[in-house]
């Protein structure tokens, strides 16, 4: 079975209202290029309605950066799933390597928030990558595997699931994985999955992240187990994320 190109942008802590107008422009002008590729914009959370105005077609979806694992209560500074989903979210990034490094997500704490998200049928993409030393010591399958465990552990049915390999050593530094390197480990989380969720795991969308850019998106998106990008310092860039959606389209063909 074909697997649909997904082309996700991450604007971390980035943009304004302007930036929605235009990439949101950029991208409908460019939809009619990129038809078969699944597009999503993870904004920062208060900007979501500024997107929810924006115009819209059909393959562009909303997504959130990270949520709460709990349904809702006295967790200030935090977003519920049903939070996000009244502001057009169906997509939830899990287990970014900022987030683990910086935010206190736990292997617990995103195993917690991958259930909760499971459990209300919007679509998860997991996070999951090695960082410098870990490859340097010959560990990126192990850490993968071990983070692919954890987040999975209680994960049944593998529907509304995507994986996004984002080894940290990569992430808004210049220092792309090469087409080699990304697919390597690609395929490894294929395999891993397979073995877990049968053919339907070995079906789910794998993205690679880590400085994909418009002039590598191409070769990366080419291998036999990417099947698209979550883009972070290119996706404010309206011309380089256009450019990267049409990379994807090209997989598909
Ligand atoms: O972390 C990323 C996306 O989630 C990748 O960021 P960069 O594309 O800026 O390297």
């Amino acid at each position: 079975m074909q697997r649909q190109p997904l082309v996700i942008a991450n604007w971390k802590m980035n943009g304004d209202r302007h930036l929605v107008a235009s990439m949101a422009e950029a991208l409908r002008e460019s939809a009619a290029k990129h038809p078969q590729v699944d597009v999503v914009v993870c904004p920062p959370a208060v900007l979501l309605p500024a997107w929810q105005q924006a115009a819209f077609y059909d393959n562009l979806k909303l997504g959130c950066q990270d949520v709460n694992e709990h349904g809702h209560g006295a967790h200030t500074g935090e977003h519920s799933v049903a939070l996000v989903q009244e502001a057009g979210v169906s997509v939830a990034l899990v287990g970014h390597s900022e987030r683990r490094q910086f935010y206190g997500d736990t292997a617990e704490r995103i195993a917690a928030k991958v259930n909760t998200l499971q459990a209300s049928g919007m679509t998860v993409v997991l996070c999951v990558g090695e960082s410098a030393q870990q490859r340097e010591q010959e560990q990126t399958f192990v850490v993968v595997a071990q983070q692919l465990h954890d987040a999975l552990q209680h994960v049944e049915q593998c529907s509304n699931l995507v994986i996004a390999y984002e080894p940290v050593w990569a992430i808004g530094t210049g220092l792309t994985a090469s087409p080699g390197q990304a697919q390597e480990v690609h395929a490894f989380i294929r395999n891993w999955l397979s073995d877990k969720f049968g053919p339907a795991g070995a079906n789910l969308q794998l993205l690679y992240g880590g400085s994909v850019k418009a002039d590598n998106a191409e070769q990366l998106f080419a291998q036999a187990d990417i099947d698209g990008g979550l883009i972070g310092g290119a996706s404010l860039v309206p011309e380089q994320f256009v450019a990267i959606c049409n990379a994807a389209q090209t997989r598909s063909k």
